[in-house]
């Protein structure tokens, strides 16, 4: 197998791509009615055929006059106008040739047979003479104009009705692979259906293109190239997904290469290396990956550019924030990396939290907000470095909580809940992860369920350690039962923390507070770690625990009974736990908070997290402790 992927910077792909498209341009034009011209790009310049308006008319409801007739009218000498010397109109009805002037009707006293008026009127007054808005053969608008929904209005005002267009490019999309099913269809194991040829036909269309998907071409040499051949006769700019990186059912360069040219295969960017970069003809044949997020990343930054340059309009910029990134971020040398993240503001500051790195993670672009781009040759960044983010959504950050902390599903139904008024932006680093998040103001509050050992007491002992200086308002969320989840009937007869002695258990993360209550419970047992398989494997999720005792990879997890809910697991409880937020002092005192109080204390809330089962929310919203403020 020939594997040949090289790794050219995404700048020279993109600059010696576009020179090897030389003057290949989109430029067909086509003439439409002007109603339909929203957001398309004009090919020819335009002039009125006639003027706005197009006769003198009447600006007010009122009285056409001679002003010449009303000269010496004044308060003290009210002037009489008799019906003759008259016209009454109304706003934009034509001006008679014998007038020239128009009183409002507010300011005329209506008498029998005419008008009186304590003032003279001047020449042209309330009158919109032929043309004032827009005049007979003026340029309206040039070549190249994106027309608005104003524009299309003036035009038809001037007397335009068909005007000439750029068509927009025909861009095929041509999903591939022997495992892609079509969207709408349920799939088995092993089946995947497409969703990238949606994702990329809507940024085509928001791009101003046609897009067209292909039927999905399975991995065959012979197929693919007679699709791309069919697709390259009726297009202007040919996508093939998939099949782009070493793999030997990966046949999109062959076929590219056999039909065509392929320039570039393999750009020093991360996700999105394996693209391709060919010609057929004159026509552009690009290779995009098939994990979404590379796929997305080869979209945004290099399709969308091409597409852009070839219709001749610029490429609009992201917008920018900077902010504290919240942890490190590492980077390969080798490429210039797209680190989604997620955006907070707190206080006046912005903070930047990463989010997972892979490649297929698309649920990285619907919860994040931007992209940290990581420049090829530099390592990264330190927590608390201030970095540049480019944003990909237009999320009101002034309106969005951060929630960093342990997660609860109760966090879930509190965000649908504020929504749609406020976003709840959440992260799951545990309960020590989300009090540090608010020792360094990092997140608005945090859920934590933390057991003090010692007294037995839940939360109030990390606060008053972690939090003395910074000051924090614990409140109570929900009462919670904790306990073990087990396979369907409890075939190991599992009934306590004793029974886990010899067993496989999947275990939470160091710092989560099931992690802390699992370490409590074990050592009043006596038991330790090594003798419990799979006490090391760390997960970040109850879901996750649960998900690997459904497997039957591991025989018993710690975690909440929700969790277990719709898994169609047994759960032995064990351990009430209060699961409570700690909410930084400024954010506690601020208008926005009251909002999340009303959720906390409302009936409806508490009955929805009530119904998920194992919850208590009797004292949700109560302050259970406040630790004294920075002084
Ligand atoms: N041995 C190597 N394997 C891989 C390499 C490599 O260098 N050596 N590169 C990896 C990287 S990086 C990427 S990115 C992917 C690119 O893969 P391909 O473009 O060849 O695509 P596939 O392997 O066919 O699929 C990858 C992934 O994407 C899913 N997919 C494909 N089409 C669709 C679609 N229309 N809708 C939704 N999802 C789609 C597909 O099912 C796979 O899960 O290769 C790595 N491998
Ligand atoms: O380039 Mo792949 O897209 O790194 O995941």
């Amino acid at each position: 197998m020939m594997i040949y992927l090289n790794n050219t910077p995404l700048d020279e792909v993109l600059g010696g791509f576009l020179k090897e498209l030389g003057d290949y341009r989109f430029n067909s034009i086509e003439t439409i009615s002007v109603i339909d011209g929203l957001d398309r790009v004009l090919a020819e310049n335009i002039f009125a055929k006639r003027s706005v308006p197009h006769y003198h008319s009447s600006a007010m409801d009122g009285y056409q006059v001679r002003a010449e007739d009303t000269k010496t009218a004044n308060i003290d000498n009210p002037i009489f106008l008799s019906m003759e010397k008259i016209k009454y109109c109304d706003t934009g009805e034509p001006i008679e040739p014998q007038f020239d002037s128009v009183i409002k009707i507010e300011d005329v006293h209506k008498r029998d047979n005419g008008i009186e008026i304590i003032g003279g009127a001047t020449k042209w007054q309330n009158i919109r003479p032929i043309g004032e808005d827009i005049t007979a053969h003026d340029l309206l608008f040039t070549t190249g104009r994106k027309l608005q929904p104003m524009d299309i209005a003036a035009l038809i005002a001037s007397g335009i009705y068909q005007i000439k267009v750029f068509k927009k490019p025909k861009v095929a999309i041509i999903p591939t692979g022997d495992e892609i099913i079509p969207w709408n269809k349920e799939p088995m194991i092993g089946e995947i259906p497409d969703s990238n040829s949606q994702l990329f036909a809507n940024m085509v269309k928001k791009w101003g293109g046609e897009p067209t998907v292909y039927p999905i071409t399975p991995d065959n040499f012979d197929l693919l190239e007679k699709v791309v051949k069919n697709a390259w006769e009726e297009n202007d700019l040919i996508l093939v997904n998939a099949g782009s990186s070493a793999g030997s059912e990966d046949y999109t360069s062959k076929v590219i290469n056999h039909l065509g040219k392929v320039y570039y295969h393999g750009v020093a960017i991360k996700p999105g290396k394996p693209a391709i970069f060919g010609k057929i003809g004159k026509k552009p044949v690009i290779g995009v990956p098939g994990y979404p997020v590379s796929a997305f990343v080869v979209m945004e930054e290099l399709v969308k550019k091409v597409f852009l340059y070839l219709k001749g309009e610029k490429v609009p910029e992201r917008k920018k924030v900077e902010g504290k990134l919240t942890k490190p971020v590492n980077s390969d040398l080798k490429f210039q990396e797209y680190v989604r993240v997620k955006v907070g503001k707190i206080g006046k500051e912005y903070v930047i939290t990463p989010l997972a790195r892979g490649a297929a993670l698309m649920s990285t672009v619907t919860q994040g907000d931007g992209f940290l781009i990581i420049p090829q040759n530099s390592e990264g960044y330190r927590a608390g470095e201030m970095v540049q983010v480019e944003l990909f959504t237009e999320k009101d950050f002034d309106n969005t909580f951060v929630s960093i902390g342990s997660h609860d599903l109760a966090l879930d139904i509190l965000a649908t809940h504020l929504a749609p008024k406020f976003n709840l932006s959440s992260a799951h680093v545990g309960s020590l992860g989300g009090i540090m998040a608010v020792k360094k103001g990092e997140t608005h509050f945090a859920g934590i369920h933390l057991l003090d050992p010692q007294t037995g007491q839940y939360n109030i002992s990390y606060v008053k350690k972690y939090l003395k200086g910074t000051g924090a308002v614990l409140i109570h969320l929900a009462k919670r039962t904790q306990g073990l989840m087990v396979a369907k009937g409890n075939p190991l007869n599992i009934k306590s923390i004793k029974d886990l002695k010899g067993r496989t258990i999947a275990n939470r993360q160091k710092g989560a507070g099931t992690r802390v209550l699992l370490d409590y419970l074990m050592e009043k047992e006596n038991i330790k770690p090594e003798e419990v398989e799979g006490y090391t494997r760390e997960f970040f999720t109850h879901l996750a625990v649960a998900q690997e005792v459904k497997s039957g990879r591991a025989d018993a997890a710690m975690g909440i009974y929700a969790a277990t809910k719709g898994m169609d697991l047994h759960f032995v409880p064990l351990y009430q736990e209060s699961y409570d937020l700690i909410v930084s002092p400024e954010f506690y005192y601020s208008p926005n908070f009251k909002s999340i109080l009303e959720v906390l204390s409302s009936e409806k809330f508490r009955r929805e997290v009530e119904e998920l089962g194992g919850y208590n929310l009797d004292k949700s919203g109560e302050i259970i402790f406040v630790e004294g403020e920075k002084n």
